[in-house]
C-alpha cells in the first residue's frame, strides 16, 4: 500500500532515504512506545542505514521528524538493545530464566564489524542484563517493547513456547521432574530418621521414666528404713535397759536385713540404669546395630556425593540448555530479521514496480524520474542480493546451530542416562538403607522387647520385695506396739537409773575419797607395820646372830671332832687290822685307846664312830656356814696321817658327798632363801700347800710360788697376792672350778693309801653380802681344807 501521508519535494533530487523519510514522516500515532534513542555505535547493521525499528503489532515507528541523521539514529533503537532479552519459562520447582547478552549474541553473529562489536561490548559493560519480565511479553501479545529505565535497557520478547525452547523444554523438565522426586525421597528419608530418632527418643523416654519410678520407690523404701532404724534408735536410746536386749536385737537383725535388700534393690536399679547407657555393651546385637548405623551413616555418604554429582549434572544441563535456549533465541530472532528484511525488500520492490509503472504513464519528467527509479532498482536489486546473501549466510549459521543443538540434544540424552544411573544407584541405596532400617527396627523392637522383659522382672522382684518388706515391717510394728508397755517400764526404770547415774560421780568422787584417805592410812599403817617388822626383824636378825655366836661360841670357836674311819682292806687282816679305838657309849667326846699298853683317853668336842655317816659329820659342823654368810670367818680343817680319811670326809665321793659339797649345797641355798632381802656374792679359790710352797690350782701357772701375806688395811687378816678368785652362781660352778684345780694338785700314792695326797689342799670360799633394806655389808671367807 501506498502511505497516504507524503510530503516529499520533487524539485530537489529524490532519494530512497528521501522516500524512507517522506514515507514515514509524521508522529507516532497515539499509543506507540517511542523507542529510546541510541548511539551510532550501537547499530549492528550500518548496512542497512538508519531507517525505522519494527516493533509493536507490526507497525512501524517513524524515525524521527526532520533529515538530522543524528535523530534518526535515535529514533532507531539498537540492536544491543533488542538482544538483552530475557525468556521466561515456568517450571515445577523455581523459573528458569535464560539470558541472552549481546556480547554472546554479537560472538554468535561474527558478522558484524570489530569495531561496531567492540563498541556494543562497551556498550554491555554499561548496560548489565536485567531480569525480563516475562508476563509482560506474553501480555504484549507477541510485541517486543523496548524501554530506557534508568540507562538499563530492558527487552521483552515473544518465545515459541512458554515453556521454554522447543527440544531442551521436555528434557530440563524430566530432569527438574527427576529432581524434584529425588528431593520428595531425601525429604521421606529425613523424615522416616526423624521419626526413628523420635521412637528412640520415646524408647529411652520409657526407660527413663520407669528407672526413675523404681529409684522412687527405692527412695520410699530407704526413706522407711530410715524412719525404722531412726525409731529404732530411739526405743534403744529410751530403753538402755537389759529386758528388752533380745527385742532390741531382733530389730537389729531386721533392721540389718532390710538394708541388705535395699542394697540388693539398688544394685538391680543401677543395673537397669546401666542398661540404657550403654545397651548390650559387647553383646551381638549392639555389634550389628552398630555396624548397621556405620553402614547407614555411609550409605548417606554416598546418597549426599550422588546428589552432589546429580546437583552438577543438573547445572550443568541447566547451562547447556540455557546455551541451547540462548542459540534457539538468536536463530529465531535472525529468522525473524530476515523475514522482515525480505517482506521489507519485496514491499519496496513492489513499491518501486508500481512507482515505475505509474511513472512510466506519466510525462517525461516522469520518465526521467523512472529512469532514476531503475536506477534505484538496480541499487534496490543490488541491496536484494546483498541480503539474499545474508540470508544464506544466516541459513549457514542457522545449520551450524541446528548441529549444535543436535550435539546437545545428545548431551543431554547421555546426561539423562547418567541421571538414570545416579537414580538406580540411589535406588539401590534406598533400598540398602531400607534393609538397614528394616534391621534397625526388627534390632530396636527385639532391644525393646529385652528391655521391657527385664523391666517387667525388674518390677515383679521389686514387688516382692515391696511385698516382703511391707510385711517385715507389719512384723516389726507389731512388735513395737507389744514391746510399748515394757518400753514404758523400761522407760522409769531408765528413768530412775539415770537420775541415779547423776548422783553417780558425787558419789564416786566421795567414794573415792575415803577410799583414798583409808588407802593411804592403810599405806601408813602397813609402812609403820613394815618399819616395825623391819626394826624387829633386824633385832631378830642380831639376837639370832648373837644366839648362833653364843651357840658356836658354846660350842667352841676351835673345835675338834675325831672321826674313826672303818677298817678297809688296806688295813689287811690280823690284830693289826681290828680297830685300836674304842668309844663311850655314854658319851660321844671320850674315846678310848691303847698307847704302849695302856689304856689312854682322851675328850674332844666330838667323836664320830665308824658307822657315822658323812650327813651326821656334816651336821656337826653345818652351822658354820650359817656364821660364814653372817660374816664370820669359818675355817673347816681335816687333819691326819695319811689314809686316814681327810679327803673322804671333806669331799667324799659322788655318790655320797662330803662336807665341801654339802657346805656349799647350804650355803646356795641359804643365799637363795635370803635373796629378796640380800644380795650375796660368791667367789671361790684354790690353792696348795706342799712341801711349805702355796700355788694356784686355779691360777694359769699353777706351779708359781705364792707368798701369805698380811692385809694393808690393818685388819690382821691374811690375804694371797695373785690368788686367782672365780664367781660362781651355783655348786656346779664350784665343782667345775674344784675339778679344774684338782687337775693340778700333787698327788702320789702310799703305803696306806693308794691315791694319797700328797699336800694340803685349800678351797676358799668368800661370800659378800649386802642387806636391800638396811644396806649392811658382810663379807667372810670359808676356808676349807684337808
Ligand atoms: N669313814 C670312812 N668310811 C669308809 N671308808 C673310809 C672312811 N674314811 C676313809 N675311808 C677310806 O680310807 C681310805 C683312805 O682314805 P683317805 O684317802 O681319805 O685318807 P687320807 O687321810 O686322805 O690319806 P692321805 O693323807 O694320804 O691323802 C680311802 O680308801 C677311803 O675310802
Amino acid at each position: 500500500m501506498v502511505p497516504s501521508r507524503r510530503t516529499w519535494n520533487l524539485g530537489a533530487t529524490p532519494s530512497l532515504r528521501g522516500l524512507w523519510r517522506v514515507g514515514r514522516a509524521g508522529e507516532p500515532e497515539p499509543g506507540m512506545a517511542r523507542p529510546a534513542p541510541a548511539s551510532p555505535a550501537a547499530r549492528p547493521f550500518p548496512h542497512t542505514g538508519p531507517g525505522r525499528l519494527r516493533t509493536g503489532r507490526g507497525r512501524d515507528s517513524p524515525a524521527g521528524g526532520d533529515e538530522d541523521s543524528s535523530t534518526r539514529s535515535a529514533a532507531r533503537p539498537a540492536l544491543a538493545q533488542c538482544r538483552a532479552l530475557s525468556v521466561d519459562w515456568a517450571s515445577p520447582g523455581s523459573p528458569h530464566r535464560l539470558y541472552l547478552t549481546l556480547q554472546q549474541a554479537l560472538r554468535d553473529k561474527g558478522c558484524e564489524s570489530k569495531s561496531q562489536g567492540a563498541k556494543e561490548e562497551k556498550l554491555l559493560k554499561r548496560q548489565a542484563p536485567a531480569p525480563r519480565r516475562g508476563r509482560e511479553a506474553q501480555e504484549a501479545g507477541g510485541t517486543m517493547n523496548v524501554e530506557k529505565t534508568g540507562g538499563r535497557l530492558f527487552g521483552s520478547g515473544r518465545c515459541s513456547s512458554l515453556s521454554g525452547p522447543p527440544g531442551a523444554a521436555p528434557v530440563v523438565r524430566r530432569m527438574v521432574e527427576a529432581m524434584s522426586q529425588l528431593q520428595e525421597e531425601k525429604a521421606q528419608l529425613q523424615e522416616e530418621l526423624v521419626a526413628l530418632r523420635e521412637r528412640l527418643a520415646v524408647c529411652d523416654s520409657d526407660q527413663q521414666a520407669t528407672s526413675t519410678q523404681l529409684q522412687n520407690q527405692v527412695e520410699h523404701l530407704k526413706q522407711k528404713l530410715i524412719s525404722q532404724a531412726q525409731e529404732v534408735s530411739r526405743l534403744r536410746s529410751e530403753l538402755g535397759g537389759t529386758d528388752l536386749e533380745k527385742h532390741r536385737d531382733l530389730l537389729m537383725v531386721e533392721n540389718e536385713r532390710l538394708r541388705q535388700e535395699m542394697r540388693r534393690c539398688e544394685a538391680e536399679l543401677q543395673e537397669l540404669r546401666a542398661k540404657p547407657v550403654a545397651p548390650c555393651t559387647g553383646c551381638e546385637h549392639s555389634q550389628e546395630s552398630a555396624q548397621l548405623r556405620d553402614k547407614l551413616s555411609q550409605l548417606q555418604l554416598e546418597v549426599a556425593e550422588n546428589k552432589g554429582l546429580l546437583s552438577e549434572l543438573n547445572l550443568e544441563v541447566q547451562q547447556k540448555t540455557d546455551r541451547l535456549a540462548e542459540v534457539e533465541l538468536r536463530l529465531k530472532d535472525c529468522l525473524a530479521e530476515k523475514a522482515q528484511e525480505e517482506e521489507r525488500l519485496s514491499r519496496r520492490l513492489r513499491d518501486s514496480h508500481e512507482t515505475i509503472a505509474s511513472l512510466r504513464a506519466q510525462s517525461p519528467p516522469v520518465k526521467y524520474v523512472m529512469k532514476t527509479v531503475e536506477v534505484e532498482s538496480s541499487k534496490t536489486k543490488q541491496a536484494l542480493s546483498e541480503s539474499q546473501a545474508r540470508n544464506q549466510h544466516l541459513q549457514e549459521q542457522v545449520a551450524m546451530q541446528r548441529q549444535v543443538l543436535k550435539e546437545m540434544e545428545h548431551q543431554l540424552q547421555s546426561s539423562h542416562q547418567l541421571a538414570a544411573q545416579l537414580r538406580a544407584q540411589i535406588t539401590m541405596y534406598e533400598s540398602e538403607l531400607e534393609r538397614a532400617h528394616g534391621q534397625m527396627l526388627e534390632e530396636m523392637q527385639s532391644l525393646e522387647e529385652d528391655k521391657n522383659r527385664a523391666i517387667e522382672e525388674a518390677f515383679a522382684r521389686a514387688q516382692v520385695e515391696m511385698k516382703a518388706v511391707h510385711e517385715n515391717l507389719a512384723g516389726v510394728r507389731t512388735n513395737l506396739l507389744t514391746l510399748q508397755p515394757a518400753l514404758r517400764t523400761l522407760t522409769n526404770d531408765y528413768n530412775g537409773l539415770k537420775r541415779q547415774v547423776r548422783g553417780f560421780p558425787l558419789l564416786l568422787q566421795e567414794a573415792l575419797k575415803s577410799v583414798k584417805a583409808e588407802i593411804g592410812q592403810a599405806i601408813e599403817e602397813v609402812n609403820s607395820n613394815n618399819q616395825e617388822l623391819l626394826r624387829k626383824y633386824r633385832r631378830e636378825l642380831q639376837l639370832r646372830k648373837k644366839c648362833h655366836n653364843e651357840l658356836v661360841r658354846l660350842k667352841g670357836n676351835i673345835r675338834v671332832i675325831a672321826r674313826v674311819r672303818p677298817v678297809t682292806k688296806e688295813d689287811g687282816e690280823g690284830p693289826e687290822a681290828t680297830n685300836a679305838v674304842t668309844f663311850d657309849p655314854d658319851d660321844d667326846s671320850i674315846i678310848h685307846l691303847l698307847h704302849k699298853g695302856k689304856p689312854v683317853s682322851f675328850e674332844l668336842d666330838k667323836v664320830f664312830s665308824p658307822q657315822a655317816s658323812q650327813q651326821d659329820v656334816f651336821q656337826e659342823v653345818q652351822a658354820l656356814i650359817t656364821s660364814c654368810i653372817d660374816g664370820f670367818n669359818v675355817c673347816i680343817f681335816a687333819y691326819g696321817q695319811t689314809g686316814a680319811g681327810k679327803t673322804y670326809t671333806m669331799e667324799g665321793t659322788l655318790e655320797n658327798p662330803g662336807i665341801n659339797q654339802r657346805a656349799l649345797q647350804l650355803l646356795f641355798s641359804e643365799v637363795q632363801e635370803k635373796a629378796s632381802d640380800w644380795e650375796y656374792t660368791i667367789t671361790v679359790s684354790a690353792a696348795e700347800i706342799y712341801n711349805e710352797v702355796l700355788r694356784d690350782l686355779l691360777g694359769q701357772e699353777p706351779q708359781e710360788k705364792l707368798e701369805i701375806r698380811l692385809c694393808p688395811n690393818g685388819s690382821g687378816q691374811l690375804y694371797v697376792p695373785g690368788l686367782t678368785e672365780f664367781q660362781v652362781q651355783s655348786v656346779e660352778d664350784i665343782n667345775k672350778v674344784f675339778e679344774f684345780g684338782h687337775t693340778n694338785r700333787t698327788t702320789e700314792f702310799t703305803n696306806l693309801n693308794e691315791h694319797s695326797s700328797r699336800s694340803h689342799a685349800l678351797l676358799i670360799v668368800t661370800v659378800h653380802g649386802v642387806d636391800g633394806s638396811t644396806g649392811l655389808r658382810t663379807t667372810a671367807p670359808s676356808l676349807q681344807g684337808s
